[in-house]
């Protein structure tokens, strides 16, 4: 947290966590010879998805390590993907591999997901990792967004035991895991989704929530609870006054008030994704997947 602020800076813990990674990877290079490297894969011109990529791109070649990237047209088949992901796999010099989301779909995401080496898995989708996630196994590669969001509670709250944590959304890539890590860390937790009859209800009994639901602006300032954390994984593109925006699934001036903490959106939960991915990468290489 800020020093006497509230707002929860995911770029500066990036920013540090990067720095952290960068003399990690140097010393890995350096003593052992190994240049960590991740494969960044696209299908299509979605325009968001290109950002994240060259972003990821960046960020990887930043923290000493080394991308290469392999951008399909967006009529690629599914057997053309399954292939460069087999060849991937067996290649030495890589040792972590990404699929961006979403894919066109003519291709069966979990099908190219699960394709995907386990050891090589930096996105931590396949189903060998999330069920590892899943059983409280600490040896599996755990999703960026989930880690970055439990950094950035952890930086404002050390000891989550004992607390209520509601997870708004239940996606395989934050809502889901989410609520596995919080329950690790000692949390009660509630997972509200489309069937939730009063998700209000829910969070206003929470000290934590989380939102991941994909619906901007859909917390209101009075279903928090006085004191309770807040974190947005929301990134959703809005016409304001004022032009686009990317903006979060909380009505931000609301619930800032109320909220002890509380992450912003951009600078938030976004930036510690691909910090996160850096790490899970950095660990592959070193052959460890847990932190
Ligand atoms: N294979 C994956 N696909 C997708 C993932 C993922 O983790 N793995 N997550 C999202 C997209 N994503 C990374 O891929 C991602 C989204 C947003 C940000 C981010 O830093 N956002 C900024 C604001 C960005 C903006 O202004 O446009 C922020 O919140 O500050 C990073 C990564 C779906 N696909
Ligand atoms: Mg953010």
């Amino acid at each position: 947290m800020e020093a006497g602020g509230k707002l929860i800076n995911g770029v500066a813990f990036a920013r540090q966590l990067r720095s952290e990674i960068r003399q990690e990877a140097e010393n890995l290079h350096a003593v052992h010879g190994i240049l960590p490297t991740l494969a960044v894969v696209m299908v299509g011109e979605d325009p968001a998805s290109a950002v994240y990529v060259r972003n990821k791109i960046r960020a990887t070649e930043q923290a000493g390590m080394r991308s290469v990237s392999h951008h399909l047209p967006a009529s690629t088949q599914e057997g053309e993907l399954l292939a460069l992901i087999a060849a991937l796999n067996v290649d030495e010099t890589v040792h972590g591999i990404l699929v961006q989301l979403p894919l066109p779909e003519q291709i069966n995401r979990d099908a190219v997901l699960d394709a995907i080496a386990p050891a090589k898995d930096v996105d931590g989708f396949h189903i060998v990792n999330a069920g590892l996630l899943a059983v409280g196994r600490h040896d599996g590669f755990i999703p960026c967004t989930p880690k970055g969001c439990m950094m950035l509670l952890h930086s404002v709250l050390p000891e989550l035991a004992g607390l209520h944590a509601v997870v708004v959304g239940c996606s395989n890539i934050v809502g889901r895991p989410m609520a596995r890590l919080l329950q690790q860390a000692g949390c009660t937790v509630t997972v509200t989704h489309l069937q939730t009859r009063d998700v209000a209800a829910e969070t206003r009994r929470a000290d934590i929530v989380v939102v991941a639901a994909g619906h901007p602006g859909l917390v209101r300032g009075d279903w928090i609870k006085p004191g309770a954390v807040v974190i947005d994984v929301g990134i959703n593109r809005a016409e304001t006054p004022q032009g686009a925006r990317i903006v979060g699934d909380v009505a931000f001036d609301e619930v800032y008030p109320h909220a002890a903490a509380i992450t912003p959106v951009p600078g938030g939960v976004g930036p510690m994704t691909i910090a996160c991915l850096l790490q899970n990468t950095l660990r592959a290489a070193q052959g460890l997947a847990a932190d």
